[in-house]
């Protein structure tokens, strides 16, 4: 996985550095401007970590993401300075937001004037040609269609309990494949591109209706690096243009930038349309999937609200994206905690043979399982995937315990600091599950009809009053939080049960532990892939592979159909 610090694109031409120097100096009096704004009477401005001239905090910002220490970086300032803190990148003001109160109050309670994003020219306007409803402006009409649509028709808790079968038909799959591989019980065995392959398959068919069935299919690639671009241009610092907005009234052939961005988004067109065409054969044939939301939105004479059917095959890649890499994450946050903690994967294997010895779990099963679902909540808690959360835009002047927060500002939900805040969680960097014992929430919805359910005690994490008591904010808040926790819950309970219910995750013979965090085991962020864990797994025992062998096979004859489709 290519670093941020390979993302920082710094060469320019000698023309469009004197427009630099020029843009610069108009930025800097605007910035000085901006900041020379009144303060109300009796606020105060957010502390700051003391930067450079012109460029503010931006040379820690670069050296700390070269180092993939970002999170750290921003967690030190956290404990230096308080709860809301503003970190300077050039023109940039980012406010790292550190509290979970301050979270409720800044991003749920004033979610209407805080849930825009910042203005992306290079990603949003040119790589995603404003189609990608994580980057689109809030006030852009796509945003609400958009996530209206994803909600109905992929991330509702039907819509979520309608893609259960792919679920089990995946991991299925997924355990068969580890325990039919020559290499298997091995090091040597690479179990990671078996676990990339199901969780790409997996959203593949949620979206496109069709599978990928082999761990090498370019379509795994094509889909991590196009939507890495369109994320990679939105980290501060990446795209001249994004600190020099202004540098955007050049004409067309001094922008290079815009002429890539335009560039990737006609590829990503061109491999979306190729999709849309199979998609639409299959329905002309009869064989288009239930749960494939292209081929509902194409059977939909309004489209499912969308402008068009580019739109709803765009959309349709970049959901993977969200879906597939954030899984993935997670997944790596649960196996080093595995790796780390091998007390906590015998309970929870205690856990699971008493309620189903001799078949694979199943989402239902999750009731049954509190420890399980202790571990979920700590592995989002100790190794959130989005660790600085994806900035919002404050629309209007904020306050916050007598900070003023000006409008403009970049909001960042330090999801990081706060899950390793002592004062919230104590001994906050040990993976203990014990810790949320007792809370049977779910991130929002309880259970199907479960009896959680119809317990009016038992709220839902997202919407409690009080913040202090909400387990974790891996999915953001307010208005632009995740849609896709319904699914993320089950694909990622479905997946570890079976794991765990399955195999002994063990350490390779030469492995050191625990992993220390700054080792470089963490990529980009925690729980993006660094140096591979070193990890194997072993069969439990040699009953298991009958069941898998059973469950496989049962699998493979429910879902004969999608196999003959073809790879995305
Ligand atoms: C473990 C899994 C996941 C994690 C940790 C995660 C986390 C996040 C976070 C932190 C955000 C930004 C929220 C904000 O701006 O406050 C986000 C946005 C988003 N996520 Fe997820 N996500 C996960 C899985 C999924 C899945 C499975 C889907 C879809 C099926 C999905 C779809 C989206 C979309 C569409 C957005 C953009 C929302 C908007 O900007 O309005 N995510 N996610």
């Amino acid at each position: 996985m290519p670093g941020t610090a390979s993302v920082l694109d710094v060469s320019l031409s000698p023309i469009t550095l004197l427009l630099c120097i020029t843009c610069l100096l108009i930025a800097l009096l605007i910035h000085t401007k901006r900041n020379a704004k009144a303060l109300t009477e009796g606020l105060r401005w957010a502390p700051s970590p003391p930067g450079y001239p012109v460029v503010g905090n931006l040379p820690d910002i670069i050296k700390a993401a070269k180092a993939d220490r970002m999170h750290l970086q921003m967690q030190t300032w956290a404990k230096e300075y308080g709860p809301v803190v503003k970190v300077s990148a050039g023109t940039i003001d980012q406010y790292f937001i550190n509290e979970d109160k301050a979270v409720k109050e800044i991003l749920d309670k004033h979610s209407a004037t805080t849930s825009d994003r910042p203005r992306w020219i290079y990603s949003n306007e040119y790589v995603c040609d404003q189609k990608n409803v994580l980057l689109l402006s809030a006030s852009h009409p796509r945003w609400k269609n958009q996530r209206k649509m994803i909600n109905a028709m992929v991330t509702s808790p039907a819509a979520a309990d309608a893609a259960l079968p792919l679920n089990n038909f995946e991991t299925a799959r997924f355990l068969h494949a580890v325990i039919t591989d020559p290499l298997a019980n091995t090091p040597e065995q690479n179990v990671w591109a078996k676990l990339k392959r199901y969780q790409y398959s997996l959203f593949a068919l949620q979206t496109f209706g069709f599978p990928i069935n082999n761990e090498d299919s370019p379509s795994i690639n094509y889909i991590f690096y196009s939507v890495f671009e369109s994320i990679k241009g939105t980290l501060p610092g990446a795209k001249i243009v994004e600190t020099f907005p202004i540098l955007e009234r050049l004409p067309m052939v001094l922008k290079p930038w815009a002429r890539a961005g335009r560039a990737a988004h006609e590829q990503d067109l061109a491999w979306c349309r190729e999709r849309m065409q199979r998609c639409k054969d299959a329905i002309a044939k009869g064989t288009a999937l239930p749960y494939c939301t292209l081929a509902r939105l194409l059977q939909d004479p309004k489209l499912g609200g969308l402008d068009n059917e580019d739109e709803a095959a765009y959309i349709n890649l970049e959901l993977i994206g969200a879906a597939a890499d954030t899984s993935m994450m997670t997944m790596w946050g649960f196996l080093e905690a595995m790796l780390s903690y091998p007390a906590v994967q015998q309970k929870a294997q205690a856990e699971i043979d008493a309620i189903v010895p001799d078949r694979l779990p199943v989402w239902e099963d999750l009731e049954d399982m509190p420890y399980l679902r202790c571990i979920m909540k700590e592995v989002w808690r100790w190794r959130p995937p989005v660790a600085l959360g994806h900035p919002h835009v404050a629309q209007e002047d904020l306050e916050y315990k007598g900070i003023q927060i000006p409008k403009g500002a970049f909001l960042h939900l330090n999801a990081w600091a706060i899950h390793h805040d002592e004062n919230r969680h104590k001994d906050p960097d040990a993976f203990m599950p014990e810790r949320y014992e007792g809370d049977d929430r779910s991130v929002s919805e309880a259970l199907l009809a479960s009896k959680n359910a119809m317990n009016p005690e038992s709220q839902q994490a997202i919407n409690l009053a009080d913040p202090t008591q909400r387990d974790h904010f891996a999915f953001g808040a307010g208005r632009r939080i995740c849609p896709g926790y319904h699914v993320a819950e089950r694909s990622f309970f479905v997946g570890f049960s079976r794991l765990l219910w399955a195999f002994d995750i063990k350490p390779e013979p030469n492995a050191v532990l625990p992993l220390p965090q700054d080792s470089g085991f963490n990529g980009i962020m925690p729980g993006s892939r660094g140096k591979d864990l070193p990890f194997m797994l072993v069969l439990r025992d040699e009953s298991k592979r009958n069941v898998i062998e059973q469950e496989y096979q049962q699998e493979m004859a429910n879902f004969e159909v999608v196999l003959e489709m073809g790879d995305l």
